[in-house]
């Protein structure tokens, strides 16, 4: 069996926020596969979207030194199992499946998914959660799952409404399968209320969501706290967070 990856390495989740279901802090190993069939406008991994020019990955030769080791794609299943066990440092909290978008490999995902559950590791799915058909193939092997809520400002696809509404789909999927998910909204300094509040709605009673601010940040405080609060108001007070994405502050991978 074959995949096209991008990287396999070891580091700490540096988003999520303190939400239930988030593992921000918690010590990962990151799968990121090759490959996306959106194009969000502000992707800071946009180099890996088009998998047909991700000629090689490369993998962390030591755990949580970014000394890396490239090899050719596709790459053999057993060589991704292998970087991925060189890197447990006994501390892990769970394997991050992240990309590119990993369920577009859905068969290779989901055999790895359950190699690492057989090995004793908890699965974290960071998806767009746009292909509920494919999240249904992995929801069952899934511990935790972050699901992106694409906003009208992402210009992700098209029909950005009806890719909402797949990803609450895949929300719903992903909890009803058992697994502990939160929704998180990249928001803009274009972002609009009234999006964002048919977003919460969509959500209330279903998932907690996580505002976070796209990178390089261009929304004021305050902005921040205006849409924070019209999520709040609808989905209730303990439903909401804020997330940024620290590891980019910290220089770590
Ligand atoms: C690169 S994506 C890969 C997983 C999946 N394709 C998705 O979009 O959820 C991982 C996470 O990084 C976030 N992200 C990517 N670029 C970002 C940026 N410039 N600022 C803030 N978050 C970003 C995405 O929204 C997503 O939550
Ligand atoms: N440290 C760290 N945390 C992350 N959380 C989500 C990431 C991703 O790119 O999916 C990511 C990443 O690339 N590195
Ligand atoms: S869905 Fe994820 S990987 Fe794909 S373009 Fe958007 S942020 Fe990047
Ligand atoms: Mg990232």
């Amino acid at each position: 069996m074959k995949l096209i990856m991008a990287e396999v390495f070891n580091s700490w989740q540096g988003e999520g926020g303190s939400v239930p279901g988030s593992a921000f802090g918690r010590r990962q190993i990151f799968v990121r596969f090759a490959g996306c069939d959106l194009h969000c406008a502000w992707c800071d991994s946009r180099e890996f979207i088009d998998a047909s020019r991700v000629s090689r990955w490369r993998y962390e030769v030591e755990p949580f030194t970014g000394r890396f080791e490239y090899r050719p794609n596709p790459a053999e299943f057993d060589e991704v199992v292998e970087a991925i066990t060189r890197l447990d440092t006994g501390d892990i909290h769970s394997i991050s499946y992240t990309g590119g978008e990993p369920t577009i490999q859905v068969k290779p995902l989901k055999v790895l998914m359950g190699k690492m559950k057989e090995l004793g590791f908890d699965n974290f799915l960071e998806t767009h959660g746009g292909l509920p058909e494919l999240i249904r193939e992995v929801a069952p092997l899934t511990d935790y799952a972050s699901v992106d809520i694409k906003d009208e400002t992402a210009k992700a696809t098209e029909d950005w409404r009806s890719l909402v509404l797949r990803e609450v789909e895949s929300i719903r999927i992903l909890k009803e399968a058992g697994a502990k998910v939160y929704a998180k909204l990249v928001v803009t300094s274009e972002t609009k209320v009234e999006n964002v509040r048919w977003y919460a709605g969509l959500l209330k009673g279903l998932a907690p969501l996580v505002i976070q601010p796209r990178e390089p940040i261009d929304i004021s405080q305050v902005r921040l706290m205006e849409l924070y609060r019209e999520a709040s108001l609808i989905m209730g007070r303990k439903n909401v967070g804020l997330s940024f994405q620290v590891h980019k502050y910290l220089n770590v991978l």
